[in-house]
C-alpha cells in the first residue's frame, strides 16, 4: 500500500508536472536577469523526487516482509470464530466535493502573468509577501506553488484550525500533501481565495527541502533500535520524538491552554493503589473481552486520533494491520488522514488474510453541514464498521497555546513579534448540537450501537441511557478540549461511587493518560468495560509503522497479563473495587 501511495504520488507529481495548467515549474524559470524562459529544470525536480520516493518504497517493502509477531499469543478464540464473517465490502469514498472552482485558464494569475499591471518580473507572489499573511484573520498558505487565502477556511477545517494558522504565511506543501487528496483546496475554497503563484524557484526549493526532510526522517527511522527492544509505551514515544519534526511532535502531544487536564490524565491513576489477592492459581489468565460489542484480545482499544499520516507515510493503514494482527478494536477518526474507503479496503484485505473479522468502529462529529454526516455515515454503515463513537466534547474548537507558541518560535516572525491567538469559534463542529440530534444520527446508522465520546457528568450518562445509547466513553479528549476538565478515570470513580448500577446498565469506557497494564485494571475495577489509548498508537506507528503498533499491543498485553496474575485474578470479571484503594474521594 505504501508503495502504491508513493507510486500514486509520483504519478500525481508527474501529472502535475506535465499538466498544462499545473504550477509552472517545468515551464517558467526566472533567469538571473529576472526574465522567464522555458526549461525542463522543474521536471528534473520531479524525477529526483520520484527516484527518492521509489527508494523509500523499496525500503518499506523489505521492512514489511520481515514482520514477525512478538508474542505467541494471538487473536483470541471468539474472534477466530466470529460468525459475522467478512465485512460487507468497502464502497470507496467518492469525494462528492464540487469540481474545482478555480479555472486557471480563465484566471490568468495562474500563469503568473498579470499581477501588478502585467510586468512579468512582478508576476509571481514572493514568499516574503506570503510570509506577511501569517495571522488567523489574514492567513495565506502555499501548496504546490499556489497561494491560497485560508483566513476564513481554517475555521471550518475538519482537522482543526490550529494546524493551518500555526503554519500561515508558509509553504505547507510538505505538511499538506501527504494528508489530503489532490485539489482539496481548489475543491473547498471560493475562487477569490486563490491569490496566484509563487516564483517557481521558491517552489523548487521547497520541493527539495521536502525531499531532504523525508530522506532524513527515513534514515533516522531506520537507525532506531530494533522494535523488539522497546520496553514500554513511553519508549515508543521517545523513539518517535527522536526524529519527527517539531510540528508533528507538537500536533500529537499538544493540549489545550495550560495542559492541566493532560497532566492530570497521567497522574489520576497514581491516586489509587492496587490491593492484590494472594495464593490463587493464576497459571492461566484470560484477558479477553468485548469492546463496543466486538470480541477483543485485551480490554483496550485504539482511540480515534486524527492525522496518523503526519507521523508515518502509511498512517492509519499501519494501525489497521497492527490491530488486525493482534485482535484489537480500532477507532477511526472522522479526521483520519486516509480516506475511509482506503482504510476499509485495508481492513478487508486483513480480514481475508487473517481469516477473521477485525473490530473497527468509526468516530463522528455532528457537522454543521448535516449533509456531510449523511454521506459519511452511509459509507460507515455500508463499509461494515461495527459501532459509532459520537464525539460530544468538541462542540467548539479548543485553544492550543503550545501550538500558537510554536508558530511564534518557528515562524518567520520578527523577534519579539506576537503572533496572536488562533480563532476557534467557528470550527467545523456544531455548537448547537444537543440530545435531540441523536434521532438524526440514529436514523443514519440503523442498527449500529452508538457510544458518546467525551462524557464527564453522571447526568449525561443517565441521559445517554434514557436516549437508548449503548454507552459512554468518559474522556477529556486527551486534554485537548476543555482544560481543567476532569479525567476519564476520575469521572469513572465518581460515577461508580454515586451509582454503581448505572455503570452496569450502560457500557462505560474511559480514555486519557493510560500507559500501563495495571492502569487498565484500575479502570476495570470500577466497572469500565475497556480503556482507549490515543497518542501511544500514533507514536508507535510513527516510529516503527505496523510493527510499532503490534509492539505497543504486546507491551500492554504483557503488562495486563502480569498485573492480573499479581492481583490474583484469572478473569477480568474478578477485578473488584475493593482491590483498588483511592487516596482521595473529592466528590463526596
Ligand atoms: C493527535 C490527536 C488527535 C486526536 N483526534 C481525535 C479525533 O479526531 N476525534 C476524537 O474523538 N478524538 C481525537 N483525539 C482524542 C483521542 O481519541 C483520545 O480521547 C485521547 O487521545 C486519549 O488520551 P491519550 O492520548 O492520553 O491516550 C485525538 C487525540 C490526539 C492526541
Amino acid at each position: 500500500m505504501l508503495r502504491n501511495n508513493i507510486i500514486n504520488n509520483i504519478l500525481r507529481l508527474t501529472k502535475s508536472a506535465t499538466h498544462k495548467n499545473s504550477f509552472p515549474v517545468q515551464r517558467f524559470v526566472h533567469s538571473p536577469s529576472g526574465g522567464t524562459h522555458s526549461s525542463d529544470n522543474g521536471t528534473k525536480v520531479y524525477v529526483v523526487a520520484a527516484i527518492g520516493a521509489a527508494a523509500i518504497a523499496g525500503g518499506y517493502a523489505k521492512y514489511r516482509s520481515n514482520l514477525q509477531l512478538d508474542s505467541g499469543v494471538d487473536v483470541n478464540e471468539e474472534q477466530r470464530i466470529d460468525p459475522d464473517g467478512g465485512v460487507s465490502g468497502a464502497k470507496g469514498s467518492k469525494k462528492t466535493g464540487e469540481v474545482s472552482k478555480i479555472n486557471p485558464k480563465e484566471d490568468l494569475r495562474a500563469e503568473g502573468w498579470i499581477r501588478n499591471g502585467g510586468e512579468k518580473e512582478k508576476a509571481y507572489i514572493t514568499m516574503e509577501e506570503v510570509a506577511r499573511h501569517d495571522l488567523a484573520q489574514d492567513a495565506w498558505v502555499v501548496v504546490e506553488g499556489k497561494v491560497f487565502d485560508v483566513s476564513n477556511f481554517h475555521k471550518y477545517h475538519p482537522g482543526g484550525s490550529q494546524i493551518i494558522v500555526a503554519n500561515a504565511g508558509k509553504d505547507v506543501t510538505e505538511l499538506f500533501k501527504p494528508v489530503h487528496p489532490p485539489k482539496t483546496l481548489e475543491n473547498n475554497l471560493s475562487p477569490e481565495c486563490y491569490k496566484g503563484m509563487v516564483d517557481p524557484r521558491a517552489v523548487a526549493d521547497s520541493l527539495k527541502a521536502y525531499e531532504a526532510e523525508q530522506e532524513r526522517i527515513e534514515r533516522e527511522r531506520n537507525a532506531l533500535a530494533p522494535v523488539e527492544t522497546m520496553l514500554g509505551l513511553d519508549e515508543l514515544q521517545e523513539a518517535a520524538e527522536s526524529f519527527l519534526s517539531p510540528r508533528v511532535i507538537n500536533y500529537y502531544g499538544a493540549s489545550s491552554l495550560d495542559g492541566y487536564s493532560l497532566a492530570e490524565n497521567r497522574s489520576s491513576f497514581r491516586k489509587c493503589r492496587l490491593v492484590p489477592r494472594v495464593m490463587r492459581d493464576v497459571t492461566k489468565v484470560r484477558p479477553q473481552t468485548t469492546i463496543f460489542g466486538v470480541p477483543s484480545a485485551l480490554p483496550i482499544y485504539i482511540s480515534p486520533a486524527s492525522n496518523a499520516l503526519l507521523g508515518h507515510p502509511d498512517g492509519e493503514l499501519n494501525i489497521v494491520r497492527g490491530a488486525s494482527k493482534t485482535g484489537i478494536v480500532q477507532g477511526i477518526s472522522a479526521a483520519a488522514s486516509f480516506p475511509l474507503s482506503e482504510i476499509l479496503e485495508e481492513k478487508s484485505k486483513m480480514d481475508q488474510e487473517g481469516g477473521n473479522k477485525m473490530g473497527m468502529v468509526y468516530q463522528v462529529y455532528l457537522s454543521r453541514d448535516r449533509q456531510k454526516n449523511v454521506e459519511q455515515l452511509k459509507e460507515v454503515v455500508e463499509g461494515g464498521c461495527q459501532a459509532l463513537l459520537l464525539t460530544v466534547d468538541s462542540n467548539v474548537g479548543d485553544h492550543r497555546q503550545s501550538t500558537e507558541k510554536l508558530k511564534g518560535a518557528k515562524g518567520n516572525a520578527e523577534p519579539g513579534t506576537r503572533m496572536g491567538p488562533i480563532e476557534n469559534d467557528h470550527q467545523w463542529h456544531d455548537a448547537s448540537q444537543n440530545w435531540e440530534d441523536l434521532k438524526f444520527i440514529k436514523e443514519l446508522a440503523p442498527g449500529l450501537p452508538i457510544y458518546l465520546k467525551g462524557v464527564s457528568h453522571i447526568e449525561d450518562v443517565r441521559l445517554a441511557k434514557e436516549y437508548g445509547l449503548a454507552g459512554c466513553i468518559l474522556s477529556n479528549h486527551g486534554g485537548r478540549q476543555l482544560d481543567g476538565a476532569r479525567t476519564g478515570f476520575d469521572s469513572l470513580r465518581s460515577i461508580y461511587a454515586q451509582d454503581p448500577q448505572l455503570v452496569k446498565d450502560v457500557e462505560i469506557y474511559i480514555d486519557g493518560g493510560v500507559r500501563r497494564g495495571h492502569e487498565v485494571l484500575q479502570a476495570l475495577a470500577f466497572g469500565a468495560k475497556g480503556v482507549g489509548l490515543g497518542r501511544p498508537f500514533l507514536w508507535a506507528q510513527a516510529a516503527y509503522g505496523e510493527k510499532g503498533v503490534i509492539r505497543a499491543v504486546r507491551i500492554l498485553e504483557r503488562e495486563i497479563v502480569t498485573a492480573m496474575q499479581l492481583m490474583g485474578v484469572t478473569d477480568l470479571s474478578q477485578i473488584k473495587p475493593d482491590m483498588v484503594e483511592c487516596l482521595q474521594e473529592i466528590w463526596k
